[in-house]
């Protein structure tokens, strides 16, 4: 995948209540999103399912990539998804050989010897610093790896793999998260949380854009 398609991603949580989680998604598309993970930790396969179609379909002729976090066979049955996992979760290889070569395939960093893993990173198209900080949204993550692990990953992960960060990030710090090295910005309150999601969108994207445009060589 192009990285270009990592720069703002979306990962979907808690919207106020009586808001519809795919009105925020479209929303925050228009708004300048690249990709949409649709996470729920709670909801069963069917809810999600029916979630992630409702999704793809109004995404349509976006260009939005979209992606199931965790359920290969929740990823399998929306046309066109694809599959982040974490160290946890499903193998990367096993994704990539029950999806194929055309799906979209992430996986969480949170370890520096996940790099041993070859077979893994052959398997994905990107890879996520997870966490870059400590967050409310998440409390179960492992040791943030900050700016100095963004800098060290990003040494470290094959050049042809993007690179994404996740936690903690907003539109005051994505700039310099993309400093350290990331392609692009993962949120979850920062658009879910706000009031009016294509906006939040759009500031983020300025953001990460401006800061790519200004530190050329690893991102374009
Ligand atoms: C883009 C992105 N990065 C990291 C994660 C976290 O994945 P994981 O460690 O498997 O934790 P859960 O999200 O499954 O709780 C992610 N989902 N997306
Ligand atoms: C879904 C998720 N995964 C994380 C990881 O570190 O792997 S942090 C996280 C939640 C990020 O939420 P917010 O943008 O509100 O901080
Ligand atoms: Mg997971």
């Amino acid at each position: 995948m192009d990285r270009a398609d990592l720069r703002l991603y979306l990962v979907t949580g808690d919207v106020p209540p009586g808001v519809d989680l795919v009105d925020v998604v479209v929303a925050a598309a228009a708004g300048g999103v690249t990709t949409v993970q649709l996470r729920d930790k709670v909801g069963s396969r069917d809810e999600v399912v029916r979630v992630g179609k409702r999704m793809v379909e109004r995404l349509v002729g976006s260009g939005v990539t979209f992606v199931v976090n965790d359920d290969l066979e929740a990823a399998r049955a929306i046309p066109g998804a694809g599959l982040h996992v974490g160290p946890d979760d499903l193998h990367p290889a096993d994704a990539r050989a029950a999806l194929g070569e055309g799906a979209v395939i992430g996986w969480s960093l949170h370890d520096l010897t996940q790099l041993d893993d070859t077979s893994a990173l052959d398997a994905c198209d990107y890879l996520a610093v997870s966490p870059v900080w400590p967050t409310p949204t998440k409390p179960d993550t492992t040791t943030p790896w900050g700016l100095d692990g963004v800098r060290r990953l990003r040494d470290a992960v094959p050049s042809r793999l993007p690179l994404v960060a996740i936690g903690g990030i907003t539109a005051a710090n994505a700039a310099s998260v993309v400093e350290a090295g990331a392609d692009g910005v993962c949120v979850v309150s920062a658009i879910c949380s706000s009031a009016d999601p294509g906006a939040a969108a759009w500031t983020l994207r300025a953001q990460v854009d401006a800061a790519v445009a200004a530190a050329p060589g690893w991102s374009s």
